[in-house]
């Protein structure tokens, strides 16, 4: 199949690279990397294999590819799909990013609803251009309009790809995994270490229950993905105490090197983030839900804030959001 990638970057750079693997002709959308992959292609390293990429790189599709994939932050989905809208008219596509209803944006922006979601619960790492490094490995999951065919095509390519059952149930439950990126984007520290910091992981446990005290106000049937489903969810919303076990879990799933996440590694690029799509959508959701969300609230002003100065936080102003008892 010839299949487009928007976005070669730790997520879609490691998918055009397994997807190269598996004998498909990939083309890839590119922004600032564009130069260094057209040179080098792209190199995938760690949890799924090694692989060595040439795909063609473009700045906008002109022509249709069988299928595409969006991997952008979602803040640039806009930005990368109009120039390629045209190419994209009936395509189906699948956006893999993080957020409530992420896909529902893009279906939103090409003006089809042939779009379907991916959560990947892996963590990837792209701090340098054309290198991907898988540093754990996880499933991914894929639902919505066109997951059968999605799911079909990863699960040749690559390991623990399972079809969601709710997109929606599945989206909720992987927005409370992103309650853990916001502390190490504002500190600076990786998750394992922060997992390691009694008040940094009791403050990431607070932004996790507030995240699984919306999802159970949604109404919504929250779907597993990767270690957070319905028993998780009660537990994080036990107690800030007893949530605390969720996010120790999860850093030791991501083993012995150090995971930054996805919000981090933007802010170590000097870009923007996505916060707003992850601490803020608990926030948004919070407050359609008549609940307060102090600390994502407080979690999203501080990543801001780091953004625009370009300086991490001290832990102990992160600490101040849910402090040790
Ligand atoms: N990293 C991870 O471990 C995980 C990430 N996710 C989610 O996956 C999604 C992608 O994140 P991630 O891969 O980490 O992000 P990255 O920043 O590593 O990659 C995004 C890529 O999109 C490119 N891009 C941005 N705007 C455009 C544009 N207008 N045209 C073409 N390309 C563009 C960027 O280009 P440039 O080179 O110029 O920056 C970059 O290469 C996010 O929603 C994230 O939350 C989900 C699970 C795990
Ligand atoms: C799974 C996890 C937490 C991996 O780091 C992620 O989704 C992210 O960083 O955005």
């Amino acid at each position: 199949m010839r299949i487009a990638v928007l976005g070669a970057g730790a997520i879609g750079g490691c998918l055009a690279a397994l997807l190269d693997a598996a004998g498909h002709d990939l083309v890839v959308v590119a922004r600032s990397s564009a130069p260094v992959l057209r040179a080098h292609g792209i190199r995938l390293e760690g949890a799924f294999g090694t692989h060595h990429a040439h795909p063609e790189v473009v700045d906008a599709l002109t022509e249709a590819p069988d299928v595409a994939i969006l991997a952008t932050k979602t803040i640039d989905s806009a930005a990368a799909l109009t120039p390629s809208r045209a190419a994209l008219a009936d395509v189906p596509v699948l956006a893999v990013q993080n957020g409530l209803d992420a896909h529902g944006r893009v279906a939103r922006i090409l003006g089809h609803d042939r779009v379907a979601a991916g959560l990947g619960t892996w963590a990837a790492n792209a701090l340098e251009p054309g290198v991907v490094r898988i540093t754990a490995s996880g499933e991914t999951v894929v639902g919505g309009p066109e997951g059968e065919r999605f799911a079909g095509m990863l699960s040749g390519a690559m390991p623990h790809v399972r079809r969601a059952g709710s997109i929606e149930g599945a989206q909720w439950a992987k927005l409370c995994v992103n309650a853990v990126n916001a502390v190490p984007a504002a500190v600076g520290l990786s998750m394992q270490e922060v997992a390691a910091a009694p008040a940094l992981l009791r403050v990431t446990a607070a932004a996790m229950r507030e995240a699984a005290l919306a999802a159970i106000a949604s109404g919504v049937a929250i779907e597993r993905v990767g270690s957070v489903g319905p028993e998780t969810i009660g537990t994080l919303a036990a107690s800030i105490e007893e949530a605390q076990a969720v996010p120790r879990r999860m850093a030791a799933t991501f083993g012995d090197v150090p995971n930054l996440g996805s919000t981090q590694q933007s802010i170590r690029k000097g870009q923007p983030t996505e916060v707003d799509d992850l601490a803020g959508a608990i926030v948004e959701a919070s407050a359609r839900l008549g609940l307060d969300a102090p600390v994502n609230a407080g979690l999203v002003a501080l990543v801001h804030e780091v953004e625009r100065t370009g300086a991490f936080v001290a832990p102990e102003r992160v600490a101040a959001l849910a402090p040790l008892p």
